[in-house]
């Protein structure tokens, strides 16, 4: 069973890849890159919801046409977390990749696409998978807001901890991950290491070689995680 684990920088990717044994590299059309380590296949797509989308589609694409499908597609990375569900250094995995910016500004304030009448805002990973990786990594499970502008002040974060109450992180790829994942069939999953506090903008306070230790302490657990739920075929892949 092969894992696609998308990130966003190659710090992220390295700290995926330090929990399993690596193997090789594969160029991919694009100049993509993906390193392979144990059973994951790790590329460093890029910040933000496009490139992750743009990233993850090409590798989905290519593994397809080889007859070699994903199993499973992981947006992994650092995030910020959501106080006090997610301190900094914990793990969240989602139980929700939610957009939490796409939609329209109105007199009445933000209103989703999906209340304009299309689109999608919300994926939602299988649930049993959900619980047994939390479980096994010590991890919360909630939603992860995927944004695209980073969360900067108490007033932004409180309005979108009231818009989402199950709100555990924000980060700005898992959406665009699971869009890619939704079109070819393949189950999603987002795993973010915790840097930092949604809120007000405290570089000085950020734990990013904390929140790249905790990624890489989930991605060891991930593969016995994924077997007690799936056997070792991997996850129901719908093409
Ligand atoms: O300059 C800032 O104030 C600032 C604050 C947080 C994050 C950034 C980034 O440019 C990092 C974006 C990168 O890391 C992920 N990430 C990490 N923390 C957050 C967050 O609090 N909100 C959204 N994204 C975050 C994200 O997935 C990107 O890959 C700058």
């Amino acid at each position: 069973m092969r894992v696609l684990v998308v990130t966003a920088v190659t710090a992220e990717g390295d700290a995926v890849c330090a929990a399993a044994e690596p193997h090789d590299t594969v160029r991919l059309p694009g100049g993509y890159v993906v390193h392979r380590a144990g059973p994951f296949d790790v590329l460093a797509a890029g910040v933000g919801p496009a490139a992750a989308a743009a990233g993850t589609a090409t590798a989905l694409t290519t593994a397809a046409l080889a007859g070699e499908p994903y199993a499973l597609a992981v947006s992994a990375g650092i995030g910020g977390g959501f106080s006090p569900g997610a301190p900094l250094g914990s793990v969240v995995v989602a139980d929700a990749i939610v957009a939490a910016d796409l939609g329209a500004e109105t007199p009445d304030g933000f209103t989703p696409v999906t209340d304009l009448g299309f689109g999608t805002v919300a994926h939602r990973p299988d649930p049993a998978l959900v619980e047994a990786v939390a479980a096994a990594c010590g991890a919360a499970a909630g939603t992860v807001l995927t944004v695209s502008t980073v969360t900067g002040s108490a007033a932004r974060a409180a309005e979108l901890a009231a818009r989402h109450p199950g709100a555990l992180a924000e980060a700005m790829e898992g959406f665009g991950v699971a869009e890619a994942a939704a079109a070819h069939g393949v189950p999603v999953m987002e795993i973010r290491g915790v840097s930092n506090a949604v809120g007000p903008r405290d570089r000085a306070a950020w734990r990013i070689g904390d929140a790249l230790a905790a990624l890489t302490g989930a991605f060891r657990t991930l593969p016995g995680a994924l077997a007690t739920v799936t056997g070792p075929a991997g996850p129901t892949h719908h093409p």
